[in-house]
């Protein structure tokens, strides 16, 4: 029951809904009471033959008076309990998405993102249930019980009542048992389910690659062995479900039985009458509503307590991309100065970058190259603030990123990520991403400058036209066109390309680059790229290699000293030719 003092805090809250609708529940388990022993007296009356016909009138119209208050006050206690729970779910599932929208990517490194969605619906649904069902089978149990057993006890035999209890725990102990095992069985068929369904999924997704490497008997047999599996699962979850109505019935018919059998003894011996039998039978009824509760509280309070553990957990995990308490709110302008000393990843044994010092005059472009896992996307991401360095700084007009808020910075920034990703819009809600606000001349411009325009009026709805699973298919170049219209639409002090022009061919690319020397003049520009012809009207280029930076300047200077990048500029040159049908000999 701790769970019920981890949420006082919520209870305290909302206790004026809590205690009217609790006292509304009893309230109903007070009325109910009325109803077994009009029908007591009636029985008696009839036996004795001194029933008269205004009496029964008068019983009658107090029945349906009854029964017509007590369902008027069930619908009120339902609303106060269950409109308070459905807060509570509202308020952590808020908390949680606030949280996981603060977290940083070391955060998001170390968890599955199916979990986190399940922590965020199955779990908060359970602590929901917790604070309406748990607390109104709480309040049930223990009202509607002890009000029903002490008019069992006092008002018409406390020797019956204790005999036909004898069956009662053993009906909370199996309720409790059985919704236990059929909780876990439920939570393995379920997941069983779910991974029939991933199967699919994946197999629609990737229909293309099974078809074309011929895989579909393989892929046949592995869905029909998950479809076995769920059949087993749902068969187990089955079968609980066959024993528990038959064992609950069993023990409640052994009440019965006792109370009939027990009770018809008290009547021949003259110590009840008929009427107070059937009263006490009637009460027994509502006996056992509570006691199936009671079983149903335990699962609801371990169930509930289980997934409050794990969304207080992820609610204290630290945000560690914060705010310097004197951060200022200015968004930085200036000279990029880079010093990082040293920067590892979480759990990663070797630093990602060591040793990486340079300067870039405010309005020049930075191109920033090496080969595949060198760490040009980590110094991007640095200076994004994704992460933040070990020893070193980063300082943007000689104010470093760390005395910055986070909002401030990213409002200097726009950027591109080398893993686009656009949301399920459409084309111009896409590019407006950043500014919404924006009006369609400025989202067009962008575009032009994207060179994305021309490909965008040529779908069905134009800028219009849907992105996404329901919307149209877009190539990888016009996704990546479209990201870089996104980012060139902030008009930032810093325009960040990560590989962002990889799927564009040469021309295209030399096309966006013109654009934005001709754009940007005055505002930074960094570029990573594997791609030379990316970066060599660069002011200043970085290759890195293992983290470090093995050569930089301009892009005669490294042709000149003959290293890695005038190795590979030769070679991607030679390439870009034989691409385009030339000889390798015209070079
Ligand atoms: N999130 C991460 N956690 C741990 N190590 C990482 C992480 N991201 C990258 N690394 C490692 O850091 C190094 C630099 O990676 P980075 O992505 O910066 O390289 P890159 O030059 O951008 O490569 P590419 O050209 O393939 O994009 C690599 O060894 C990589 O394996």
């Amino acid at each position: 029951m701790r769970i019920f003092l981890d949420l006082a805090w919520f209870f305290r809250q909302e206790w004026h809904r809590y205690l009217l609708g609790i006292s509304i529940l009893a309230a109903v388990a007070v009325l109910n009471l009325i109803p077994p022993r009009i029908v007591g007296g009636l029985v008696d009356d009839i036996s004795h033959q001194r029933i008269r016909g205004s009496l029964l009138l008068r019983d009658l119209a107090l029945l349906l008076a009854i029964a017509l208050v007590v369902y008027a006050l069930r619908q009120a206690w339902r609303r106060m309990l269950y409109g308070s729970s459905a807060r509570l779910a509202r308020l952590l599932r808020d908390r949680l998405y606030r949280h996981y929208s603060q977290l940083s990517p070391r955060f998001y490194q170390q968890h599955r993102v199916g979990d986190l969605m399940a922590h965020a619906t199955n779990d908060i649904q359970a602590i929901e249930q917790t604070a309406g069902d748990g607390i109104l089978t709480l309040a049930d149990s223990i009202t509607t019980g002890a009000l029903v057993v002490g008019t069992m006890a006092f008002t018409i035999d406390w020797k019956l009542t204790l005999v036909v209890l004898i069956p009662m725990p053993f009906m909370a102990w199996a309720t409790s048992r059985y919704g236990l095992l059929l909780h876990d069985r439920f939570l393995l068929a379920q997941a069983a389910f779910s991974d029939l369904n991933g199967k699919v999924q994946e197999n629609i997704s990737g229909v293309r690659v099974i078809k074309a490497f011929g895989q579909e008997a393989a892929e046949r047999r592995a869905f029909a062995e998950l479809s076995e599996e769920v059949v087993a699962r749902n068969v187990a979850v089955a079968r609980i479900d066959a024993l528990f109505d038959p064992t609950i019935q069993l023990i409640v018919g052994l009440s019965y039985f006792l109370a009939v059998a027990v009770g018809a003894v008290f009547v021949v011996r003259g110590g009840l009458t008929i009427g107070d039998l059937t009263a006490f039978t009637m009460y027994l009824g509502q006996l056992i509503w509570p006691m199936l509760a009671f079983g149903f509280l335990i699962n609801i309070v371990e169930r509930g307590r289980a997934s409050y553990d794990r969304v207080r957990r992820l609610l204290e995990e630290p945000v560690d991309i914060l705010d310097h308490p004197d951060a200022t709110d200015t968004p930085p302008a200036g000279d990029l100065e880079v010093r990082i000393e040293r920067f590892t990843y979480p759990g990663a044994a070797e630093p990602a970058l060591s040793d990486v010092r340079f300067r870039l005059p405010r309005g020049a472009t930075l191109g920033v190259v090496g080969r595949t896992g060198s760490g040009k996307t980590t110094l991007l991401r640095l200076l994004l603030r994704e992460f933040d360095v070990e020893a070193g700084d980063i300082a943007i007009g000689g104010r470093s990123i760390y005395q910055v808020t986070l909002r401030a910075l990213r409002r200097s920034i726009a950027y591109v990520p080398q893993d686009h990703f656009l949301f399920s819009a459409t084309i111009a809600e896409n590019i407006a991403f950043a500014k919404p606000e924006a009006g369609r001349d400025e989202i067009v411009a962008a575009a032009r400058m994207a060179d994305v325009d021309a490909d965008i009026r040529r779908f069905p709805g134009g800028y219009d036209t849907l992105v996404g699973e329901r919307g149209v298919t877009l190539s990888g170049g016009q996704k990546q066109r479209i990201s870089i219209a996104r980012a060139l639409l902030m008009d930032a002090e810093i325009l960040v390309l990560d590989d962002a022009l990889s799927a564009v061919d040469a021309r295209t690319e030399a096309r966006i680059l013109a654009a934005l020397r001709e754009q940007r003049a005055g505002r930074t520009t960094v570029i990573a790229a594997h791609r030379l012809s990316a970066v060599q009207h660069a002011n200043l280029i970085v290759v890195l290699e293992g983290g470090r930076i093995r050569e930089m300047g301009r892009h005669e200077d490294l042709l000149a000293a003959g290293g890695w990048y005038a190795q590979t500029y030769a070679r991607q040159q030679l390439e870009a030719l034989v691409e385009e049908g030339g000889h390798p000999w015209q070079a």
